[in-house]
C-alpha cells in the first residue's frame, strides 16, 4: 500500500538545541495513530514538520508523495487547547470557516458554497445548534469539537490533534473519540494523547516520540514501558498484557 506520509533519516534542531534525530516512519491510509511520549519529547514538532509549517535541518518529509506545504490543505490540524485564543469576538460558524481562509473571495467573503461545508462540518461534530453563538462561551467538549469542524471543513486527508481531550470531562472525551471514529473511515488520523489507558484500544499503532520516534503495537505498550516515560502508575494493567 503506498504510504500517505514517509519520514525518511529526519532531524530537527531549534537553534543549536536538537529536538529530533534521525526519524524514520511511514503511515499507511486510514490508520489511526496515537503519539505519545515525554512532556518535550518532540510530539507538536513532530507534527508541525508533517505539516510542512517547520523544515527538516537533514532528511525529509513526504505527504501523498509531495513536500507538505504544497498540499497542506489536504491536512487538518486541531492545536494544543492552550494555543487557541477562546476570548476573541467571534462566532463558532466564523472559527470553522478559518479552515478555509484560502477560499476567500477577493471581496474578503466565503463563497454561498462554503459557508455550507461550514454548516455541514458544524453538523458532523454535532454542534450546528451552536453555528451563531460566541466562541468563547462554549464548553472545553464543544470548544474541541468546534476546532475538529474546523480543521475537516476542507475535507482533508489526514488529519492531526494535539491532545484534543486534555481538560475534558469523560464524557465529552468519549463523544470526541466517537467521533474520530467515524472520521476514520474517510481519513488517517494522528493524535497526541498522554491517555494511553482510555485510547490504546482504539489505535491501530502507537509512535513514541522522545527524541526519536518509535513505533509501536498497542500490545508492546506495557505497563513498564509507559511507566518509564510518565512515572505514573497506570492502575489498569490488564490493557498492556501481551
Ligand atoms: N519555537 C521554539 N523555539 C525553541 N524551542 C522550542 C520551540 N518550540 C518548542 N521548543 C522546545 O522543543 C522541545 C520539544 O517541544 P514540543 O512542543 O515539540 O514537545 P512536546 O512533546 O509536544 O511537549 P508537550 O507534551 O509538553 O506538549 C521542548 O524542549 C521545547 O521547549
Amino acid at each position: 500500500m503506498t504510504d500517505i506520509i514517509s519520514i525518511h533519516q529526519l532531524f530537527f534542531s531549534y537553534n543549536h538545541q536538537s529536538i529530533l534525530e534521525d526519524v524514520n516512519i511511514t503511515v499507511q491510509p486510514n490508520e489511526f495513530i496515537v503519539v505519545f511520549g515525554p512532556n518535550g519529547g518532540g510530539k507538536t514538532t513532530f507534527f508541525k514538520l508533517i505539516l510542512g509549517l517547520l523544515q527538516p535541518k537533514k532528511g525529509w518529509v513526504k505527504v501523498l508523495n509531495k513536500h507538505p506545504k504544497h498540499i497542506r490543505h489536504l491536512m487538518g490540524y486541531v492545536p494544543q487547547m492552550q494555543q487557541v485564543d477562546r476570548n476573541f469576538p467571534i462566532c463558532v460558524l466564523d472559527v470553522v470557516m478559518m479552515g478555509c481562509l484560502a477560499e476567500l473571495t477577493c471581496w474578503g467573503r466565503f463563497p454561498k458554497a462554503m459557508r455550507k461545508l461550514g454548516l455541514q462540518a458544524l453538523e458532523k461534530v454535532n454542534l450546528l445548534h451552536k453555528a451563531k453563538a460566541p466562541f468563547g462561551s462554549l464548553s472545553g467538549g464543544e470548544t474541541q469539537r468546534a476546532l475538529i469542524a474546523r480543521a475537516i471543513v476542507d475535507h482533508p486527508k489526514i488529519l492531526l490533534l494535539d491532545e484534543p481531550t486534555a481538560n475534558v470531562d469523560s464524557q465529552a472525551e468519549q463523544s470526541i473519540y466517537q467521533l474520530l471514529k467515524e472520521l476514520n473511515a474517510d481519513m488517517t488520523i494522528l493524535m497526541v494523547s498522554h491517555d494511553l489507558q482510555t485510547i490504546i484500544d482504539k489505535a491501530s499503532r502507537l509512535i513514541c516520540v522522545n527524541r526519536q520516534a518509535t513505533s509501536l503495537q498497542a500490545k508492546e505498550v506495557c505497563e513498564h514501558f509507559a511507566l518509564g516515560l510518565y512515572h505514573t502508575p497506570l492502575t489498569n494493567p490488564q490493557h498492556f498484557s501481551f
